[in-house]
């Protein structure tokens, strides 16, 4: 039977790779959701729905029938002040969870990031730690260390699904989103190289968080790059990740 995906944020960057990969995908009926229309020069594979996150009544429709959330809407800035990521990424990020819980949601994958672990990125260690021979690597079981506002509203969203979890049994994977381009990796950039994510890794990844069973997990979200600080062995052995891009083929 076809699954019901609900995918937040859907007219932003993450979405549309997402669409892209997956907007054949037959086995999924999409509801997409984004505060702004949907402009005329896309195709979108499902139902469109203007609503902003904040906006209780509006998500509680919107997840009715739905069997797996993809949640990217929010601020994505790392210079974003407490005025936008309050509203746009913490609260709007639990009432997310919460009408997934009421409306009977499966799982929820929810789009975190490199910033909710950017303060262990510390003068001693960088720039080392983005070259391929540096042996520091985070796993996702070490401590959200932001090292801004924006870090710390998506480390509020992990622990607001670990909340969601534990208390409702609600399937929860948070990904730490790196730094998705498309066709190439950043440019003179050994961090963002480091931390790429393709277009097709990125939605080879999502589609492995409707499929697999879990119950709450933190995973890295980046290509097979061989300059990683980030392990990606647990999005390979819980989801069944398996990235085919490596910034290091790209010159
Ligand atoms: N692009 C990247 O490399 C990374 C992205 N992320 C996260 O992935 C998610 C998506 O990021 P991008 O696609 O790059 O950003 P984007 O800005 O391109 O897309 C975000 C979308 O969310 C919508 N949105 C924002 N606030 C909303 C609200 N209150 N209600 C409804 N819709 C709202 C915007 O209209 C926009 O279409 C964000 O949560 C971001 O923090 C995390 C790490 C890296
Ligand atoms: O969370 C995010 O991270 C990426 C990569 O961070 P950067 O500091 O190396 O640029 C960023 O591009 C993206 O906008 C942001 O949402």
């Amino acid at each position: 039977m076809a699954q019901s995906v609900l995918l937040t944020g859907a007219s932003g960057r993450v979405g549309q790779a997402i669409l892209e990969g997956l907007a054949d995908e037959r086995e999924y009926e999409w509801r997409l959701l984004d505060r702004d229309p949907p402009t005329g020069d896309r195709d979108y594979p499902g139902e469109f729905v203007v609503a902003d996150i904040t906006d209780e009544e509006a998500v509680r429709e919107a997840m009715e029938g739905i069997d797996a959330v993809l949640h990217l809407a929010g601020d994505p800035r790392k210079t974003a002040p407490w005025e936008s990521v309050l509203p746009n990424n913490i609260d709007g990020t639990q009432t997310v969870y919460e009408a997934a819980v009421d409306a009977g949601v499966d799982k929820v994958a929810f789009a975190s990031s490199n910033h909710a672990v950017g303060a262990y990125e510390t003068d001693e260690r960088t720039p080392d730690m983005y070259r391929e021979d540096d042996e520091f690597q985070l796993d996702g079981t070490e401590l959200p260390r932001p090292g801004n506002l924006y870090g710390v509203s998506k480390a509020t969203g992990e622990i607001l699904g670990r909340y969601y979890h534990d208390e409702y049994g609600l399937s929860v994977v948070c990904v730490r989103i790196g730094n998705l381009t498309k066709d190439h990796p950043p440019i003179d950039y050994e961090r963002g190289q480091a931390m790429w994510l393709s277009h097709r890794d990125c939605a080879h990844l999502f589609d492995r968080c409707i499929r697999a069973e879990y119950d709450y997990e933190v995973v890295y979200g980046i290509s097979d790059n061989d300059r990683k600080y980030y392990s990606i062995e647990r999005a390979r052995e819980v989801l069944g990740y398996e990235p085919r891009d490596n910034s290091a083929d790209h010159g």
